[in-house]
């Protein structure tokens, strides 16, 4: 196959305050090195952590995108041939470095030098991208592209923290998921309700209260309209949920989650909030109400397999919309407006 020499992508002018994704033509395709693959893009979910590459928070490359399946079109050196045509997942992780305590305990997602799509390689929205070759997930036939997309970060990371509530949480406590209507938390109530946890969503909007509702979870607390803390204590015998997983990347989210969580349990860190904000709590009352904290990036490869598979069965739906690759710069603007339910994709042109 003769492949083009520019491409159609999304690329970020002025990251900051003012800054804005734009579609460009005419950008140059990057060749696949030592070990990497070119894969050329079918559709990718656009996550919020892309509005942070807009908003200009941390280093980003130019292309923002990390929840992208495609097609592998070009082999590198030493790369399997067996991989050129096969239909593959390219994630946040990019890379990891396979010799630190975390990446030989199979925590790739806790790699300190690890390189990630869209933040230290250019992302997912882009017709053609350069992804590691061992990095890469394979799609499951009979699973779409578009489905797969948004497993890819919203669920793997949304697995990844469900599994961070153990050994202290256990099926049939109660778990509150803040920010739970967007696209990571929905699929975080539906791997929650699956492992049987009582999940308890808390977000705001008729349209998020009925997703989460599907997804399963046992009640829904509208955090623009309730009392959110005195809804979450009425719920639980006036303990508070045995874990909170926290994944608006919101400070007022930050403020308010740990008034949720009862004393001796779990605290769940997910959603980014701004770069300057610090997490809102003393030490004394951590050490006093025995709080559990802890963080969790995207998930193992272990999850992400698991997680293909539950999907693959009907066990695991995310809800998605498929829009054109030109409604990219509207979905980001939505999603910083808290705009979006469940998770937005992108079909990449042919
Ligand atoms: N740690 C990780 O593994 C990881 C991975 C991907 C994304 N993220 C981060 O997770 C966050 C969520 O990403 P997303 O793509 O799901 O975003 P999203 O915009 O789809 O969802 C966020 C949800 O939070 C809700 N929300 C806002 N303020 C709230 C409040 N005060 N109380 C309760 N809910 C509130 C919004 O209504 C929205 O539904 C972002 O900060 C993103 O950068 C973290
Ligand atoms: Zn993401
Ligand atoms: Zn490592």
């Amino acid at each position: 196959m003769t492949l083009p020499t520019s491409q159609t992508v999304a690329w970020i002018e002025n990251p900051g305050s003012e800054g804005k994704l734009v579609i460009r033509d005419g950008v140059s395709i990057q060749q696949p090195g030592q070990d990497e693959v070119l894969v050329k893009v079918e559709c990718s979910g656009i996550c919020h952590s892309d509005c942070r590459n807009v908003e200009g928070m941390g280093k980003y490359e130019d292309i923002p995108g990390h929840e992208g399946v495609g097609i592998v079109v070009k082999l590198g050196e030493g790369v399997s041939p067996d991989l050129l045509d096969k239909r593959v997942g390219v994630k946040w992780l990019w890379s990891a470095c396979g010799k630190c305590a975390a990446c030989k305990k199979g925590k790739v997602n806790h790699c300190p030098d690890q390189l990630n799509t869209g933040r230290s390689v250019n992302g997912t929205l882009q017709q053609y991208v350069v992804a590691h070759a061992s990095y890469i997930t394979l799609i499951p036939d009979g699973l779409s592209s578009e489905v797969a997309a948004p497993l890819l970060c919203a669920g793997l990371s949304l697995a990844g923290a469900v599994s961070k509530v153990t050994p202290e949480v256990q099926p049939g406590d109660f778990i509150a998921i803040v920010g739970a209507g967007g696209g990571l938390g929905h699929i975080g109530v539906q791997i929650a309700a699956q492992k049987g946890y009582k999940v308890i969503a808390i977000d705001s909007g008729n349209d998020k209260r009925a997703l989460c509702k599907e997804m399963g979870a046992v009640a829904f607390v509208d955090h623009a309209i309730e009392d959110v803390v005195g809804s979450v204590k009425a719920l639980t015998d006036g303990e508070g949920a045995h874990a909170v997983i926290c994944v608006a990347g919101v400070p007022a989210a930050y403020y308010q989650a740990p008034k949720l969580v009862r004393n001796d349990g779990v605290f769940v860190c997910v959603g980014l909030p701004p770069d300057d904000f610090m997490f809102p709590m003393s030490p004394i009352e951590i050490a006093n109400r025995g709080l559990v904290i802890k963080g969790s990036s995207t998930g193992t490869n272990e999850q992400m397999d698991e997680l293909l598979q539950l999907a693959l069965q009907g066990i695991i739906t995310p809800k998605i919309e498929v829009y054109e690759f030109s409604d990219a710069p509207k979905i980001i603007h939505e999603l910083q407006r808290y705009e979006v339910t469940g998770r937005k994709v992108v079909k990449m042109p042919a």
